[in-house]
């Protein structure tokens, strides 16, 4: 049987001060009926992903997109067809949703959202929508007082929401210091930290996740860390990405996008390649490797989560 290719344009639509986004539940007569949806659906052969999101909004809630951004695109098979997600987030519209086919619309807050039963489809998208766009990687740092002003400096000028410790100069017992001092200055701030090594470092210190070097990521079975928490890692190609889907990763990095002063003999991926690798990633990645902020929008538009650098954050 030849499966159906469906092209499906959905929103994620987050309120004006950020911290919601909107979500309506499938009427119980269609497929996947019952479950809760970002708001969207199938698109004309004529229409493009953005085109047709609009149509559909009016059509389903009464808005008008006024701003809006590419999120995430999920490749996904379902038994009966094949399912292309193109997914944005529309930070601005006009008029007041409601649900005009009759369907259950709420506003629901970012951390809530794993509480909502959705398509088997839509996991990528949930965390896509829960991460910001840009994750900072920690510089090497010998000093714990210089440590600690950079990673103000990052949160408090930069607005960093997403961070990796990597101190890999650091015994163990230097490290766990680091990092509970570390989290303690991310809790302030209302950021996530992930930690760089062994997913056991997370009964020492209960930050938010782990961060798995590509090495690491290759010789694990499953994944190793609760579903709770955030397991990342670094990938450079094809079969590390594949790889990081098989353990359930939540979202990766993959480098280096452009050669860099640290790596000067790594051959970069470059944007093309990097679209065609992330294109078939469902999850949300990272480019990295002489990125700045200044390439976010960029990244996004070629299917990113966005940028991940050291050099750019760490000041
Ligand atoms: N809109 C939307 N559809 C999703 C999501 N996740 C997911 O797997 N899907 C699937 C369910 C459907 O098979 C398909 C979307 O089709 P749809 O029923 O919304 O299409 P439509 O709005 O054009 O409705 P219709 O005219 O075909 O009745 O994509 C999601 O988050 N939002
Ligand atoms: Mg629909």
């Amino acid at each position: 049987m030849v499966k159906r290719r469906v092209h499906v344009a959905a929103a994620a639509i987050i309120s004006a001060d950020g911290r919601e986004v909107l979500i309506a539940r499938r009427p119980s007569n269609v497929d996947h009926g019952g479950l809760w949806e970002f708001p969207g659906g199938k698109l004309a052969p004529y229409e493009t992903g953005l085109g047709g999101l609009k149509r559909e909004l009016h059509e389903e809630l009464g808005v008008e997109i006024r701003r809006a951004q590419p999120l995430i695109r999920i490749h996904h098979e379902y038994p009966d067809k094949h399912i292309l997600l193109d997914v944005w987030q529309v930070h601005e519209f006009s008029g007041e949703p409601f649900g005009r086919e009759g369907q259950a619309v709420r506003w629901v807050p970012m951390k809530d959202l794993v509480n909502y039963p959705f398509p088997a489809a839509n996991l990528p998208i949930l965390r896509a929508v829960m991460l910001p766009t840009e994750y900072l990687i920690s510089g090497e740092e010998e000093d714990d007082g210089q440590f600690d002003q950079r990673l103000e400096h990052a949160l408090v000028e930069d607005g960093v929401r997403l961070v990796q410790l990597r101190a890999k100069q650091l015994d163990d017992a230097a490290y766990l210091a680091r990092a509970e001092s570390a989290l303690a200055r991310c809790r302030q701030y209302g950021a996530r930290l992930l930690l760089n090594g062994e997913p056991e470092l997370l009964e020492s210190v209960d930050a938010d996740g782990i961060h798995l070097t590509s090495e690491r990521l290759m010789q694990l079975e499953r994944r190793p860390i609760a579903e709770g928490k955030w397991l990342a890692a670094s990938t450079h190609d094809r079969e590390q990405l594949v790889q990081a889907g098989r353990l359930g990763c939540d979202f990766v990095t993959l480098s280096p996008l452009r050669t860099t002063p640290s790596h000067p003999d790594v051959p970069p991926v470059g944007w093309h390649d990097f679209q065609e690798l992330v294109e078939r990633a469902a999850m949300p990645v990272f480019a990295l490797g002489g990125m700045t902020r200044f390439d976010a929008n960029h990244a996004r538009a070629v299917g990113a989560q966005g940028v991940a650098s050291i050099r750019d954050f760490w000041k």
